[in-house]
């Protein structure tokens, strides 16, 4: 078991990356961010694919940045299974610990092991054209872990197949990655695979770490917009104020503080789409936050309509992308399509506001 610390700065073109994370002994981080953020980037850095301007990376104390790929123990799984055309499943499993010196009744039976752990004995003597998409994947996930690998990169590693097998897919791989009790890193735009996975998120935005922590704690009491979006909350972000928060505006979002935040410190506002309600005029005299919006679009979500907030006329940039899951008599009532002006209220005891990051 190994302990991961980073600290590297790549450049791609006008893209600059800058991240310094640790990863635990036997712990399985999740990188997420959107498109463009970096993830990619970060784990080309790790497999040796780009050499980092600055920093190092050290793995179970042996600095890597100047090992060879091959020599790093660095397992990598990625979307499509790449497997060897030519050989059986036993000997791409197999391929591994046979360049790493085993003898070819030792590779054997170690892959033999692995094949029996991701559940695929009886396709050990197939080739990769013989295999489904799902099953091949297995394989790969077999010889990723055959070689012992001191760390295992993990690149969108369900990208790739068909919604209908992921799951054991991802169950598979839980369960293989625990026992083996490798240290992990995976990047992924499913927020489904870091909760099944992983013990912490990281998200990256614009080639920095913008936020990190435990799983449900992230998921819980998102401090980014990204964070926040695949949790299915709203988030707004601001300084803390007696009333709730301030956005650098000037709107004073109304809201309760579950933890101490100072006055004026940089804080955000949380709140489930469920506990926005959607008006044509904004009502008078309210308890509630009035936001002005213009409906971007609107979607099924569930036995609810998500209508989705774009910016006004004027409007303040931080109202877009915002959610509001109504009734579908309540659109009805509305009568609202995409493009109009609609007025987005919140009860100040449904705000939630923290201080931000972490
Ligand atoms: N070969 C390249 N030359 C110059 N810039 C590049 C190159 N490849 C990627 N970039 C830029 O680097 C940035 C980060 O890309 P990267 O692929 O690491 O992001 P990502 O988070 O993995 O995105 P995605 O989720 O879309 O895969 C992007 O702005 C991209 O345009």
């Amino acid at each position: 078991m190994s302990r991961l610390e980073v600290g590297v700065a790549v450049t791609r073109g006008s893209f600059a990356l800058d991240v310094s994370l640790t990863v635990g002994s036997g712990e399985v981080v999740a990188v997420l961010g959107s498109n463009g953020a970096g993830k990619s980037t970060f784990l080309g850095a790790l497999a040796g694919l780009y050499r980092p301007d600055r920093g190092s990376i050290v793995l179970d104390g042996r600095v890597l940045d100047d090992v060879p790929v091959h020599r790093r123990r660095v397992g990598l799984l990625s979307q499509s299974a790449l497997l060897f055309p030519h050989l059986t499943a036993r000997d791409n499993v197999a391929f591994g610990p046979r360049s790493t010196g085993s003898g070819r009744r030792a590779a054997r039976e170690t892959a033999d092991r692995w094949l029996a752990e991701v559940d695929a004995t009886a396709l050990a003597d197939r080739r990769p054209s013989e295999l489904s998409g799902g099953q091949a994947q297995r394989i790969a996930i077999a010889r990723a872990l055959a070689c012992e690998p001191e760390l295992l990169l993990l690149d969108e590693p369900f990208a790739a197949l068909d919604v209908d097998v992921t799951p054991a897919i991802r169950s598979l791989l839980r369960r293989v990655v625990r026992a083996a009790g490798v240290t992990t890193l995976m990047v992924t735009h499913d927020v489904l695979d870091a909760v099944v996975l992983a013990d912490r998120l990281v998200v990256l935005d614009a080639g920095r770490v913008v936020e990190s922590g435990p799983t449900a704690d992230v998921l819980r009491r998102p401090r980014s917009a990204f964070a926040a979006r695949i949790a299915g909350l709203d988030l707004v972000p601001g300084r803390s104020c007696p009333e709730g928060l301030r956005t650098a505006e000037g709107t004073v979002i109304g809201g309760v503080h579950p933890e101490p935040v100072a006055d004026g410190e940089s804080a955000v506002a949380l709140f489930s789409p469920t506990s926005v309600a959607v008006y044509r005029e904004p009502s008078k005299g309210s308890p509630r936050t009035m936001v002005p919006v213009r409906l971007a679009a609107m979607e099924p979500h569930g036995e609810l309509v998500r209508l989705r907030a774009g910016v006004p006329d004027g409007g303040p940039g931080w109202v877009d992308g915002l959610a509001a899951d109504v009734t579908p008599a309540a659109v009805a009532d509305l009568g609202a399509d995409p493009g109009d002006e609609l007025w987005f209220s919140v009860k100040a005891a449904e705000v939630e506001v923290y201080p931000a990051g972490r």
